[in-house]
């Protein structure tokens, strides 16, 4: 069934398990994302990134999420990540998104309270939760890019003056991680994320978690994180297979031979993050 972020997100936080947040941008990532969270009777949230929505065009991306959802048995939540332009979450929410990222963070923090307050009076007012972001998120991905040097860690201080201002449901932090694949091991700073939590206690969001080690996930899931956004390694899933099944067989040529096992190694991977992120069994 279709329902809110916070919905879904408010529970996590209670219970501490973190739901996976997957990208999609066409049918067969949203097929695959739907069937492994049926599966393993896992709540989930799809998100549509602003690139993803220029690829699939919003009214068709959000009738497939929105459709499929609507079918589905278990909780999800359709999301905007990383949502730059205050125009585009509005149309997010007029076609009927049930969660949005207001993503003002590479604002100085005065104008990102300002902007996120304004989203998330509209977005309450039609029963739809908000996200934010304080502190930059490093790393290389479609249109966030942010040099390594001005990735900077949120500060707890800050995180909690945002919070309270804001208003916002549940917050991205930056403690080490980057979008995109990472170069070396990331290094989480687990004791800013304990401290957050412990000042905010609000749902917490980790991006850029592909790559980022089982252990240190573990780890960051207990310290409190509650959103787990994830979509590298669905991407590389996708590519691996695709490579693997055209050099098997050069004569094969209807998409559906070939998008659908590339869509069965993307469940496969999402399934196994529900599992590691403790969701598993919570729908
Ligand atoms: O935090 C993440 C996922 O990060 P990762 O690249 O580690 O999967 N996202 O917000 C997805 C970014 C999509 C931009 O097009
Ligand atoms: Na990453
Ligand atoms: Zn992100």
């Amino acid at each position: 069934m279709l329902v809110t972020g916070i919905e879904i997100l408010e529970k996590a936080h209670k219970e501490g398990y973190a739901v996976g947040a997957f990208n999609t941008s066409n049918l067969e990532i949203t097929q695959a994302i739907v069937e492994a969270a049926e599966e393993t009777k896992s709540p989930v949230i799809i998100q549509v990134s602003e690139g993803g929505l220029k690829y699939a065009g919003i009214e068709t991306i959000s009738a497939i999420v929105r459709t499929m959802a609507e079918k589905a048995s278990v909780p999800i939540a359709l999301h905007l990540d990383h949502g730059t332009d205050f125009n585009t979450v509005m149309k997010c929410l007029r076609n009927g998104w049930t969660s949005v990222m207001m993503d003002a963070s590479k604002l100085p923090l005065e104008e990102n309270i300002k902007v996120t307050k304004t989203v998330v009076q509209i977005a309450h007012g039609m029963g739809v939760s908000v996200e934010a972001e304080i502190g930059k998120i490093g790393g290389t991905e479609d249109n966030i890019t942010v040099d390594e040097r001005e990735a900077a860690m949120t500060d707890p201080q800050e995180a909690l003056k945002f919070a309270k201002e804001t208003g916002v449901d549940y917050l991205a932090i930056a403690i080490g991680t980057a979008h995109g694949p990472y170069k070396g091991e990331p290094k989480l700073d687990f004791d800013r994320l304990k401290k957050i939590k412990e000042m905010l206690n609000i749902p917490l969001v980790l991006h850029g978690a592909s790559g980022v080690p089982e252990e240190a996930i573990k780890k960051a899931v207990s310290l409190g994180i509650n959103k787990i956004n994830i979509d590298t390694d669905i991407r590389q899933a996708f590519a691996r297979r695709l490579r693997d099944l055209l050099e098997k067989d050069s004569e094969v040529y209807d998409p559906r031979k070939i998008l659908g096992p590339c869509r069965d190694a993307m469940k496969e991977v999402i399934k196994q993050k529900m599992i590691l992120f403790g969701a598993a069994g919570k729908a």
